[in-house]
């Protein structure tokens, strides 16, 4: 059984996912980080982010660890994880995310992990796992996002807001939701509300 939930930049995939797949018991899997290890290694080493011949060769030692608790991305022995949710990675992750040799790769990786399954990012429902049984996609409008992100990183809400709408307009080629897909406006409700509407969508 795999359970996908996509959804725009900061309107809760993470943490609805791993709520959701604790409470099945089953592992859950972050895409999005996979993206931003590409971006945080070619970043670090001073690669073209446009570049995937600069790139590829970066991620032979790179693999992902879903977690119920949560994912860690490895590269050899070094775990990147804390690295990997920060403004800097932000502003270059949409650039490598356009890709198609590293789509191509990260669809791999996830591919590659064994079912049952909560799988979240953009196009989880539409592209990496179509024939999933149980599709959802989470929205918020910007403001709220913004609010709900400034809690984690304490920088001025409006360049928040300006920031996920930017980013939301670069992801939009791979961020559409699965036309089976419920989408939840998760602006009304709790994180904990957002986890109980799936998980009685899926009893
Ligand atoms: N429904 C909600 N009500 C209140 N806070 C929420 C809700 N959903 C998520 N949050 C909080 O909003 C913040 C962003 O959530 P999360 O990191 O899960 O989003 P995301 O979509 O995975 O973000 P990104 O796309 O940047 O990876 C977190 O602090 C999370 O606890
Ligand atoms: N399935 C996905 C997941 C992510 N991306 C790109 O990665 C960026 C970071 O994703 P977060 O979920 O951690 O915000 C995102 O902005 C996309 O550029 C993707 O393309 N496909």
């Amino acid at each position: 059984m795999i359970v996908t939930i996509d959804g725009v930049a900061a309107s809760g995939k993470s943490s609805v996912s791993s709520g959701v797949a604790q409470a099945l018991g089953v592992p859950y899997v972050s895409s999005g980080l996979l993206y931003r290890a590409v971006t945080l290694l070619g970043l670090n080493a001073g690669a073209d982010l446009a570049d995937p011949s600069a790139l590829l060769p970066l991620l032979s030692a790179v693999r992902l660890e879903p977690l119920a608790s949560g994912n860690r991305v490895w590269n050899a022995d070094h775990d990147l994880t804390a690295d990997l949710h920060s403004t800097r990675v932000d502003g270059g992750v949409s650039t490598v995310a356009a890709l198609p040799e590293i789509r191509e790769w990260v669809d791999a990786q996830l591919r590659a992990l064994p079912a049952p399954l909560v799988a979240e990012g953009r196009d989880m429902g539409t592209n990496v796992f179509p024939h999933a049984p149980h599709k959802f996609y989470l929205t918020a409008s910007p403001r709220v996002r913004a609010e709900r992100r400034a809690r984690e990183r304490p920088e001025d809400i409006p360049a928040i807001e300006a920031a996920l709408t930017e980013r939301d307009r670069q992801d939009t080629t791979q961020s559409a939701p699965a036309p089976d897909a419920r989408i939840i406006d998760t602006g009304p409700l709790t994180l904990q509300g957002v986890i109980d509407t799936i998980l009685n969508d899926l009893r």
